[in-house]
Formats: structure tokens, C-alpha cells, sequence
């Protein structure tokens, strides 16, 4: 049987704000450093320690990681940073306030805008500065693979290759693995690896910087999962 830890990052400044947030890269607020501290403290309670770890290349996710492993004594393990962690692309949403939004398109729209796995937000264009293009972090990804808007379906599509390429190998090699990521590309991640119906991964909340222990078995399936308290 593995243990592969899964945490959402810290609270946002964006979050703390109600903003909807994607790739933009907000910082952790205040309380998000406390939490992610505190997650840290609790792993370490509980004897749990890694020798690998994954995460976006969004500083709240990179950030919270770097607790972590800081409260674990455990800074020197390799961590590998990829874009296919990062949150769900929420295009022309992006920086606008949730309720707001609810005002303006409400709150049937919004709320599935959030959360049907098929329904795509609004998208920017390549010319909008929020275009991931303009950044040097994503230099290296294709025009294909760069969103205007994606849905949690495309998140899947694009977190799936990671998990299967870089993740599932470090298990499969005895790792004891923590990943690090976002409420979205989470709900996409556990989609795939636990089969989850559209219903099921509509449902499922995942609350900021709260170890998730997943146990598998020889074939990688979740026998149970809980969070640590
Ligand atoms: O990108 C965001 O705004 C949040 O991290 C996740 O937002 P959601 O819960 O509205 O999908």
C-alpha cells in the first residue's frame, strides 16, 4: 500500500478577496502562509515524510510546498514544477470578483461556470494581457497548449499526461510523493485517477492547505482517502 498526500495551497490574497483567479500568479495571503505552516506542522505530527514533491508554477501552490517541506526539515528533496498543475484557465473571469459576477450573469451561470466539467468560462483573446503567451514561464509550450479558457475537462486532458508520465512512475518506484496544486486541477487529477462521474467531481470541494492522504493499491487505485487532522 503507497500514501500519496495531495494538499490544495494556502489562502490566496485573490481567494481572501473572492476573485476568481486561474493562472494569475497571486500571492499566499497572510493566513495562507499560516495555513501552509500549519499543514506542515500536522504532516510532521504525523510522521509523514517525502521523497519527491510536484507543483504548479504559481507561487501559492510553490509556496505552500516550501512550508511544508521547511516544517519537515525536509527543503533538499526535489520538487518539480510544472504548468500542468497549475489552476483551471478561467479565461475572461479571471481578476473579476465572484459576486459580482453573480450579480451581473447570475448565479446558475456562474455556478456553472465553476463547476460543470463541460461548461467553458468566457475567453480572453491573445492580445488580453492575462494571455499566458506574454509570460516567459510558458515560453516553452506550444500555441495549442496555451488557453484562452478551459473547463475542467481540458484541465484533465492537460494534468492527466503529468500523472501518468512524472507521478505515477515516482510511486511506482516506492516514492512517498506530496503534490501540491489548486482546487481545479485537483478536482481534474482525482477525476481521472478515482474515475469520478461529472456529478461526483461537480460535488467535490477541496478545502485550501489541508493534507489529503490518498492510499493505493498495487494498481494505483484510491482504496480510501481522508484528510489529516
Ligand atoms: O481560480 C480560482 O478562482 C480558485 O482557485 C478556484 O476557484 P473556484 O472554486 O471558483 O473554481
Amino acid at each position: 500500500m503507497q500514501k500519496l498526500v495531495l494538499i490544495r495551497h494556502g489562502e490566496s490574497v485573490w481567494n481572501n478577496e473572492n476573485r476568481f483567479t486561474g493562472w494569475t500568479d497571486v500571492d499566499l495571503s497572510h493566513t495562507g502562509h499560516m495555513q501552509a505552516i500549519n499543514a506542515g506542522k500536522l504532516l510532521a505530527k504525523h510522521g509523514y515524510n517525502f521523497d519527491v514533491g510536484y507543483t504548479s508554477v504559481l507561487k501559492r501552490s510553490i509556496k505552500t510546498l516550501h512550508h511544508i517541506l521547511e516544517e519537515l526539515d525536509h527543503l533538499w528533496i526535489p520538487v518539480t514544477k510544472s504548468w500542468r498543475l497549475n489552476e483551471r484557465f478561467y479565461g475572461a473571469l479571471q481578476g473579476l470578483n465572484k459576486e459580482e459576477t453573480i450579480q451581473k450573469y447570475g448565479a446558475e451561470q456562474v455556478h456553472k461556470w465553476r463547476r460543470d466539467p463541460n461548461e467553458l468560462p468566457p475567453a480572453i483573446k491573445p492580445d488580453d494581457d492575462r494571455y499566458p503567451g506574454k509570460d516567459l514561464r510558458y515560453c516553452n509550450l506550444t500555441s495549442r497548449e496555451i488557453p484562452l479558457t478551459e473547463n475542467l475537462s481540458e484541465t484533465m486532458q492537460r494534468v492527466m499526461p503529468f500523472w501518468v508520465e512524472t507521478i505515477v512512475p515516482a510511486i511506482r518506484e516506492n516514492r512517498k510523493v506530496i503534490v501540491c496544486a489548486h482546487g481545479n486541477s485537483l478536482r481534474a487529477l482525482l477525476k481521472y485517477i478515482d474515475n469520478l462521474s461529472d456529478e461526483e467531481v461537480t460535488n467535490l470541494e477541496i478545502p485550501t492547505a489541508t493534507p489529503w492522504i490518498h492510499e493505493l493499491d498495487d494498481e494505483l487505485n484510491t482504496i480510501r482517502h481522508y484528510y489529516l487532522e
